[in-house]
């Protein structure tokens, strides 16, 4: 019994950590998930080329979906184990959501492992990950902003107080991506500092609930660079030319959307700093098993 899924990594629109509403957008690089079921009772996560990372969170995952699915699919959670593995483009701790994608990847590949990939509704595959990830400790608000737009593709405002969805929309934007050689935990993150923004998050969520993503995201960026003491230069180099530019989560990575020759602009400033700058796409399609 062997189950496999892929969910997408994601970009901030709006940060959470300052109202507990938030936004993302889905983005084209992916982390895959491939789940083993056992008959041992233990569940034991592993992380490809990341010996030293904590399993956790997917561990915590495969057992709910295990405990929430497995009695529908003839199976005891209570002797039944798993063994999960996780492949990642996207850097651990970087902003990017690697661990909504993980945590996604994780659930439908369990489902997928007991044959039973419909038999929860994508978003209540997504608050089981979401209430994993709060039981694994590796977020402030649950995240089911950045967790829903891995799920679902194309971009979401959530309330991650009560996990629901605010509004969803399909986007096509090209996306640039630059991501610092320093790692920021969400975990670690000051909440406090970032409760001093709240009316900019606030204007920045009307924004994106207004459709206004681009401006939501340049809002949102300089707010939370403030707020957690990110350096704004990368976000002055990618304007006035690109549509939006902000922090990504909690840091470091920085996420910019526009035309092409916007893009291009601030790749050229961009790989002047160190780290990485990866051009990509949003994703229209979320998490899917096989
Ligand atoms: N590919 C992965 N496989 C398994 N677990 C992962 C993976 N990526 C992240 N995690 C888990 O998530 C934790 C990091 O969560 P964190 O929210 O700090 O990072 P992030 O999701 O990359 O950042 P952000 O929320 O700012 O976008 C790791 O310690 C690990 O437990
Ligand atoms: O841990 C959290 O609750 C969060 C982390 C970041 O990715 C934020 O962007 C998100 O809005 C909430």
């Amino acid at each position: 019994m062997e189950g496999r899924a892929v969910a997408p990594a994601a970009g901030t629109v709006v940060n959470a950590l300052a109202t507990g509403q938030g936004s993302a957008f889905a983005i084209d690089l992916e982390t895959t998930a491939t789940v083993e079921l056992t008959t041992d009772g233990a569940v034991v996560g592993t992380i490809a080329g990341a010996p030293d990372a904590d399993t956790t969170l997917i561990e915590r995952c495969a057992r709910r979906a295990l405990d929430a699915v497995g009695p529908r699919a003839g199976v005891d959670p209570a002797e039944y184990g798993a063994r999960i593995r996780t492949e990642s483009d996207v850097p651990i701790a970087a902003g990017l959501k690697s661990s909504s994608a993980a945590a996604n990847a994780t659930v439908l590949a369990t489902l997928d492992a007991l044959d039973r990939d419909d038999a929860v509704d994508p978003l209540d595959a997504c608050r089981l990950g979401v209430d994993a990830a709060r039981d694994a400790g590796v977020t402030v608000t649950g995240a089911f902003d950045d967790a829903s737009a891995s799920m679902l593709g194309g971009v979401t405002v959530t309330d991650n107080a009560t996990d629901d969805l605010r509004q969803r929309a399909v986007v096509e934007w090209e996306v640039l991506v630059y991501t610092p050689p320093e790692r920021a935990f969400s975990a670690d993150a000051d909440a406090d500092a970032c409760a001093r923004v709240a009316p900019m998050a606030d204007l920045a969520v009307e924004l994106a609930l207004d459709g206004r993503y681009g401006e939501a995201m340049t809002v949102n960026g300089f707010a939370y660079c403030a707020a957690l003491g990110f350096d704004p230069g990368p976000l002055l180099e990618a304007l006035p030319a690109a549509s939006g530019v902000s922090l990504s989560g909690t840091g470091p990575s920085v996420v910019a959307v526009g035309t092409s020759e916007a893009l291009d602009a601030a790749a050229e400033e961009w790989c002047q700093r160190p780290g990485t700058v990866r051009r990509t796409r949003t994703r229209t399609e979320g998490a899917t098993t096989g």
